[in-house]
């Protein structure tokens, strides 16, 4: 299976945001997005998630073009995890249980909420099943979001920031999990990342635009500090501890 991001072009009004952007990415294989504010990552993810149209380019899942889909056959493809989410008076069983919604025909079944408790135990959400969401922090909504797409059981996971509110401890566990789930279901994961080190960590493949383009697609053992410069204009070097590598700036 593979994701083909063929040609988009977006605009909001007449400003052009989004200009010819092309990219494959295969199965099992965990991709970023990475570039300065306002290049068009989140735009970029919501044409992919068909949340907006874009003007021009299609989308192919192996030979389904997503264009052609409506929403329920769309869902039970795609899992989709906004930049920012806001807490509902659902509580937080119910609000993952959702994620299962384009499986469900007229009750829950039994393997429905089986799935629910297993992906809430899996991101350690037990403590909080019964908590309404709106009565979480930042970082326990996140987890409740991330739990809502994961349990759909997508074939392609989008997810805008996943650390977005995480503290250290959970970006490191919530990105090894993405990771995990990306190899063992053999799925397509796109991420847009701000931090560039847990990108080079976690991911198979770092895709850098700018002005809404995309500058190029590195292999994470091919990103160098020149493709760093041109993206960001900062200088920096990389350096690799216990076999990790970190990107410092060079810049005091
Ligand atoms: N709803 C909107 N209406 C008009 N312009 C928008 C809208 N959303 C985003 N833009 C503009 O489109 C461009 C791309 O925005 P987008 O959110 O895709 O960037 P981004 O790379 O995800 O940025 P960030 O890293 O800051 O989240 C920016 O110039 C932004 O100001």
């Amino acid at each position: 299976m593979i994701l083909s991001v063929e040609g988009i072009e977006f605009y909001y009004k007449s400003k052009k945001v989004l200009d010819n952007v092309k990219f494959n990415v295969s199965k099992g294989e965990l991709v970023s997005i990475l570039g300065v504010n306002g290049a068009g990552k989140s735009t970029l993810l919501k044409c992919i998630a068909k949340i907006l149209k874009p003007k021009k380019g299609t989308i192919l899942l192996e030979n389904l073009n997503l264009n052609n889909l409506d929403r329920k056959s769309l869902a039970k493809l795609l899992g989709y995890v906004p930049q920012k989410s806001d807490g509902t008076y659902l509580t937080v069983f119910d609000t993952i249980l959702l994620g299962r919604k384009p499986f469900i025909t007229w009750e829950p079944s039994k393997e429905d909420l089986k799935k629910t408790y297993e992906i809430i135990k899996l991101l350690n959400l037990e403590d909080y099943t019964l908590r309404y969401t709106n009565e979480l922090s930042g970082g326990e909504l996140q987890k409740v979001v991330i739990a809502r797409a994961l349990v759909q059981e997508p074939k392609v996971l989008l997810l805008d920031e996943p650390t977005n509110n995480l503290d250290l401890k959970n970006q490191i566990e919530i990105l090894k999990l993405i990771r995990k789930i990306t190899k063992e279901k053999n799925i397509v994961t796109i991420m847009v990342m701000h931090d560039i080190n847990l990108a080079l960590r976690y991911s198979d493949t770092l895709i850098f635009m700018k002005d809404g383009k995309i500058v190029d697609v590195r292999k994470k053992d091919s990103v160098t500090p020149d493709i760093i410069r041109e993206v960001y204009e900062i200088d920096v070097t990389i350096q690799k501890i216990n076999n990790i590598p970190i990107v410092i700036p060079l810049d005091t």
